[in-house]
C-alpha cells in the first residue's frame, strides 16, 4: 500500500510518503513547504536515498501547495511515484476534533461538516487542516482519506481534569472545556517507552513531555491519557516557542484595556509575540534562545529558566494526579535534542526518585535512550516522536476496515 501523510499547517505543509508491505513501512519520500502564501516560499524533499531537493516558487495557498508536493512526489528527476494513480489512501492530521471523535475515522461529507464545525475551536489550525482534504477531493478524487486528531487520545480525561471553574452554561453552550492535543504524539511516544523497558502500557502511570514549537504535557495512566497541560485552544499550559502557555487571566483583561486592544490582537499578543521569544525578545528557536544564553544574555537566560520550571512544575502536579510515577519521556524538537533542558528540568527531583545519568543525558540527540540512573526509580527516556508513522497505520487499518465492509 502507498500512504500520503499529510500535516497542514497555517503556512506550511509537512509529507511524508509510506510505503507498506506484511506491516513493514517504508519512507519513500518526505518534505515540507515552509512560508504559504509569503514571500520566498519553498518546498524541501528529501528523497529515500537522504538527498536533499530544494525547490522555490510562488506558492500562495495550499492548494498549490499540495500541487508542488504531488509534482515532486511524481517528478522523472526526484520522484517516488510513477504517477499519483498508485497512491492508496491520504492520512490527514487534524488538530481538533471536539467531542465529536475519540479515534481516526474515514473522511466523508459528514465528517467533514463536523470538522468544519470545529474550525471555530481552532481557528489557526482546522482551516488549513480542512484546506488539505479538499485540495486531495479535487487532485484525486474518490481517493480515501483518514483523520487522525491530535483531541483524540485525550478524550479520556475525567471531567474534573477537562472542565473549567467557569458557569456550566458555558460548556453546554459552546463546548468551553479543555481538550488537549498533541494526542497522537503522546500516544506513540508513551506505547513506544512501554516496549523499550519492557513495561505493559495498560498498567504504567505515564509523563509524555512534547517539546517542539508546539509543547505541552499529558498525565497517562492504565493505557488513557488522564491530564494534560493543553485546554481549550492549544495556547493553556507549557511556555513554547511564540505561546505565553499558562497565564492570569485578570492579566488578560487588564493588558486589553489599558493598551486598548480587541481580541483579534490578544489572540496575536499570547499566541505569537509570548513564550521564549517574547520573554527572551531574541528568538522563537531555543537554539538561538540557548546559543544567547550561552553568550551571557540574561532575558536569554532567564526565558530558559522559566521554560524548564513551568514543566517541573506540572511534572510535580502529575505525580500528585497519579499517585506516583513510573516513566518520564521527552520528545519533540527540544526534548528530543537540547540535553540542557532535560536536565534543568529533572535536577533536584531525587526526592520522587528520579535521577538522570548526566553523561548519558549529554550524549543523546534524537534518538531512543534511557536516560536514567539504574537505580533511578522512576525510568527517563528520550524517544523521537513519529505522528506520521502513527498517521499512516491508522490510515491502512481504517481503510482495510472500510474495504471489508
Ligand atoms: N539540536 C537541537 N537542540 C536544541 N533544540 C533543538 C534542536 N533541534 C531542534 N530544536 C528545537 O526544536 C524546536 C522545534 O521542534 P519541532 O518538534 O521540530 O517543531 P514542530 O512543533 O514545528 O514540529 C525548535 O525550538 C528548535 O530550536
Ligand atoms: C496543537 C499544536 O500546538 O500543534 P503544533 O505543535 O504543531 O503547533
Ligand atoms: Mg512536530
Amino acid at each position: 500500500m502507498k500512504i500520503l501523510v499529510l500535516n497542514c499547517g497555517s503556512s506550511s505543509i509537512k509529507y511524508q510518503l509510506y510505503s507498506e508491505a506484511n506491516d513493514e513501512w517504508a519512507v519513500l519520500g518526505k518534505g515540507a513547504i515552509e512560508k504559504i502564501g509569503l514571500k520566498g516560499s519553498f518546498l524541501k524533499h528529501e528523497k529515500e536515498s537522504g538527498e536533499k531537493v530544494l525547490l522555490e516558487g510562488e506558492i500562495l495557498d495550499h492548494q498549490t501547495g499540495i500541487d508542488y508536493i504531488m509534482g515532486v512526489l511524481t517528478s522523472e528527476r526526484h520522484g517516488c511515484l510513477k504517477g499519483l494513480e498508485e497512491l492508496d489512501a491520504v492520512g490527514h492530521r487534524v488538530v481538533h476534533g471536539g467531542e465529536e471523535f475519540n479515534s481516526s475515522v474515514f473522511i466523508t461529507p459528514e465528517v467533514i461538516r463536523k470538522m468544519e464545525e470545529c474550525i471555530e475551536l481552532a481557528p489557526l489550525h482546522n482551516p488549513p487542516n480542512l484546506k488539505g482534504v479538499y485540495a486531495v477531493q479535487q487532485l484525486l478524487p474518490g481517493i480515501p482519506q483518514v483523520g487522525v486528531f491530535d483531541t483524540a487520545f485525550h478524550q479520556s480525561m475525567p471531567k474534573k481534569a477537562y472542565m473549567y471553574a467557569i458557569p456550566a452554561t458555558l460548556y453546554k453552550k459552546y463546548g468551553i472545556r479543555r481538550y488537549g492535543f498533541h494526542g497522537t504524539s503522546h500516544r506513540y511516544v508513551s506505547e513506544r517507552a512501554c516496549e523499550m523497558v519492557n513495561l505493559d502500557f495498560q498498567k504504567a502511570r505515564i509523563i509524555s513531555c512534547h517539546l517542539g514549537n508546539g509543547a505541552s504535557i499529558a498525565a497517562i495512566m492504565d493505557g488513557h491519557s488522564v491530564d494534560t497541560s493543553m485546554g481549550f485552544t492549544p495556547l493553556e499550559g507549557l511556555i513554547m516557542g511564540t505561546r505565553a502557555g499558562d497565564l492570569d487571566l485578570g492579566a488578560v483583561t487588564f493588558i486589553m484595556d489599558k493598551e486598548m486592544i480587541g481580541t483579534r490582537s490578544a489572540s496575536v499578543l499570547f499566541n505569537k509575540h509570548s513564550g521564549l521569544l517574547g520573554v527572551s525578545g531574541i528568538s522563537s528557536d531555543m537554539r538561538e534562545v540557548h546559543d544567547a544564553a550561552d553568550k551571557g544574555n540574561a532575558m536569554a537566560q532567564l526565558s530558559i529558566e522559566m521554560y524548564n520550571y513551568r514543566i517541573k512544575k506540572y511534572i510535580g502536579s502529575y505525580i500528585a494526579a497519579m499517585g506516583g510515577v513510573d516513566l518520564i519521556i521527552f520528545t519533540g524538537g527540544i526534548g528530543e535534542n537540547a540535553t540542557y533542558i532535560r536536565a534543568g528540568v529533572l535536577n533536584q527531583m531525587e526526592f520522587f526518585g528520579i535521577e538522570i545519568d548526566e553523561d548519558i543525558n549529554a550524549a543523546i540527540h534524537g534518538k531512543e535512550k534511557v536516560i536514567s540512573k539504574p537505580e533511578s526509580r522512576v525510568k527517563v527516556l528520550v524517544v523521537p516522536t513519529n505522528e506520521e508513522l502513527v498517521i499512516a497505520k491508522d490510515t491502512k487499518e481504517i481503510v482495510a476496515e472500510m474495504s471489508n465492509r
